[in-house]
């Protein structure tokens, strides 16, 4: 499971974050097909009646459910505070999955999530629990717990109509939480805190309990006290959900409408979506349309997740399914996307629809060149299920053919770079993270830019604009100054500092996302013992005294070592970079100048002395003429080699120096 150790590599580069629809053909393993089998049919529709639910505890029951016996809910919860084990246990505990069944985390079942213990992908699961002799269906969808991700967790947190609140009862509420519970507010949903870890020795739930009606102005007086992993207080959580959680408004009369809160691509079927019926019905064989690609499509399958993949003829407002129709890309039934029907359409599509717009970029090139087409291949692959992704070729005089990718943010980019590199088998270089700068030309025209090399020349601009990030770090009081200096040394407007409680602070300030991509999380978590947490969003471009720093190396530009800097950190990054390729590049024949340059100007240099020849050895004592003689024939040799010489610049040398500008940039 991830510790706070493994989430600071992560973030790597918070650096870090990205979908879950990354899963392949290869491989593709859902709470569908996980326990019967990757690959495996969905059962065949049960014949009589439609909403049925078949409970899994053992032999198979046919359930029917009005609509006021659903309830829709999601968890919301901070990066490991228990979120998985919870679903897990609810599963369990609803005879969803039986005991046997049950693989740790049922929900993160995509390899890198459970090795390292976050959720990346949603997922959902529908489970039967009686209460009061009534049979309820409890929809639970899965949301992923990391900031990259924040745009599906509000469209899970859109087909709900409550949520679990989960706090670490020994922690305490973190960055993430807040952002996901002002979602959930934002959504209207009803909010059920639980106080998780209740069996650690440092719990204290009555003091979390505070903390969350203090930050969160939530009453807690009923706060849910549980152990998801001693199994304590899981009924009760089961029975608030039924009590407190409104059911879903019949609203079957009305023309469909269906939210995608998730969708993956499956090599046999085609695109699988997940959805919530809000308005209307949607049965087998309807002519369907997607209202933002206005794609349209039939439905050859509609089923419910019980978890496992189960067809259903029809699927009314309020229920939760999935449904196939051949769909070749996800990126045709987006997240966030509404489902309609071709020939009785709704007028409006639901709110909130947003294209998933890349923000960090970074060129990828396979070491060995002949992966090239294996790096496209695989890039396609991918792209099949996550509609965030984006790529195009690129060549660089030093790595050959690559793609230039962008991702939503750090974790989604190391995610692919990570499962490229497991799944696909290829050894990658991958270029510095940038973002994409705005640049205004001087005749008028706006260019966006996430590539150094492609920056307009200096005569053509007039301004340069890059995105900037809402910060909120949430600190025990006695970091407060560490993360100051830290987001002040990262060229951070200070907004806000307020105490939440007595010992714990929110510090907000405004910060170019380019300084976020470097190592800002990793040093949040060091300077902070790994006790602070935050979160980021998106505010917009600013004008910013950006110019590009470029490395010429014996007089040669390097165009995959040139970077987009602030002005006042140039002179640092420039003296950073010449000294760490002067230790890289081997020693050569003749002296190579290395040097940082903005436009024509060398601001740092330095210089690899000339391996030296020893001309005179064979010169036995002699005559002083002969050795001048000797040493000017080879000054004059070294100044022709030096003419024609072409530094190689090892590899190695562009890997160091790449992992360099991702620390001091
Ligand atoms: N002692 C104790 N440990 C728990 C409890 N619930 C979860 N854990 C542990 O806390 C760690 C994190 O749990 P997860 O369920 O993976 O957390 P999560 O919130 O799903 O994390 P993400 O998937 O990253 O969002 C794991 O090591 C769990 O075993 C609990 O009630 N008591």
């Amino acid at each position: 499971m991830a510790g706070a150790a493994d989430l600071c590599r992560l973030n790597l580069v918070l650096s870090s974050n990205t979908p879950n629809r990354l899963l392949t053909a290869a491989n593709f393993t859902r709470p569908g097909s996980l326990a019967a089998g990757a690959g495996v049919q969905p059962k065949s529709a049960p014949s009589d009646t439609d909403l049925e639910f078949v409970a899994r505890a053992g032999k198979d029951r046919l359930l029917k459910v009005p609509s006021s016996n659903i309830r829709n809910f999601s968890i919301i919860a901070h990066i490991d505070h228990g979120k998985s084990t919870l679903a897990d246990k609810l599963l369990q505990m609803t005879g969803t999955v039986e005991s046997r069944e049950m693989k740790a985390q049922f929900l993160d079942n995509m390899d890198l999530e459970r090795e390292r213990g976050i959720t990346i992908k949603l997922q959902a699961a529908r489970m039967r629990f009686m209460y009061n002799n009534e049979a309820y269906c409890l929809n639970l969808i899965d949301t992923p717990g990391h900031v990259d991700f924040s745009y599906e967790v509000s469209r899970s947190l859109a087909a709900c109509e409550g949520a679990l609140l989960v706090v670490d009862a020994s922690q305490g509420v973190e960055a993430q939480t807040l952002a996901n519970v002002y979602l959930a507010l934002e959504n209207n949903l009803e909010i059920i805190p639980v106080l998780n870890k209740i069996d650690l020795p440092g719990a204290d739930p009555e003091r979390v309990s505070r903390e969350i009606e203090e930050v969160v102005g939530l009453d807690c007086s009923d706060a849910i006290y549980c152990s998801a992993k001693e199994g304590i207080g899981i009924n009760e959580i089961l029975s608030a959900i039924v009590q407190k959680i409104p059911p879903p408004q019949d609203t079957a009369e009305r023309p469909l409408r269906a939210l995608i809160f998730d969708s993956y691509y499956d090599a046999y079927r085609g695109v699988i979506v997940y959805f919530r019926v809000i308005d209307g019905t949607i049965r087998k064989g309807d002519r369907i349309m997607f209202m933002a690609s206005k794609k349209d499509y039939y439905a050859d399958e509609v089923g419910v997740l019980s978890p496992n993949q189960l067809q259903v003829n029809q699927l009314n407002a309020g229920e939760v399914g999935y449904l196939s129709a051949s769909i070749r890309s996800v990126a045709d039934a987006r997240v966030g996307d509404t489902i309609t029907h071709y020939s009785r359409k709704a007028e409006e599509s639901l709110p909130g629809y947003k294209e998933a717009t890349p923000m960090v970029f970074c060129g990828l090139f396979p070491v060995d060149a002949d992966q090239f087409t294996e790096l496209r291949d695989a890039l396609e692959k991918l792209q099949l299920n996550d509609a965030a992704l984006k790529f195009e070729p690129e060549t660089s005089s030093a790595m050959g053919f690559g793609f230039r990718c962008g991702f939503l943010g750090l974790l989604h980019m190391e995610i692919v770079q990570e499962r490229l590199e497991r799944e696909y088998n290829l050894s990658l270089i991958t270029t510095a993270p940038s973002v994409v700068y705005r640049v205004n030309c001087v005749n008028g025209d706006t260019v966006e830019c996430s590539n150094p090399s492609l920056l307009p020349e200096p005569g053509s601009r007039r301004s340069i604009e890059e995105p900037y990030v809402k910060i909120e770090m949430l600190t025990p009081k006695d970091y407060i100054g560490a993360l100051m200096e830290l987001a002040q040394d990262r060229r951070g407007e200070f907004k806000e500092l307020k105490f939440i409680t007595e010992i714990r602070a929110s510090i907000i300030y405004e910060l170019p996302l380019a300084e976020m991509v470097g190592d800002f999380f990793d040093q949040l978590k060091s300077r902070s013992k790994g006790y602070a947490s935050m979160e980021y969003s998106f505010i917009g471009y600013k004008e910013s005294d950006l110019i590009k720093l470029d490395i010429q190396i014996n007089g040669d530009p390097v165009e995959p070592l040139s970077t987009i800097v602030h002005k006042d950190k140039a002179y640092a990054v420039g003296r950073a970079l010449t000294q760490k390729l002067k230790e890289l590049i081997p020693r050569q024949m003749f002296k190579v100048p290395i040097q940082a340059c903005i436009g024509s100007k060398v601001i740092a240099s330095e210089a690899i002395s000339a391996i030296r020849k020893d001309v005179l050895a064979k010169c036995y004592g002699g005559d002083i003429t002969r050795k001048k003689k000797l040493l000017r024939k080879q000054a004059e040799g070294k100044k022709r080699m030096k003419a024609i010489g072409r530094v190689d610049v090892p590899q190695e040398a562009f890997m160091a120096v790449l992992k360099l500008e991702k620390e001091v940039l």
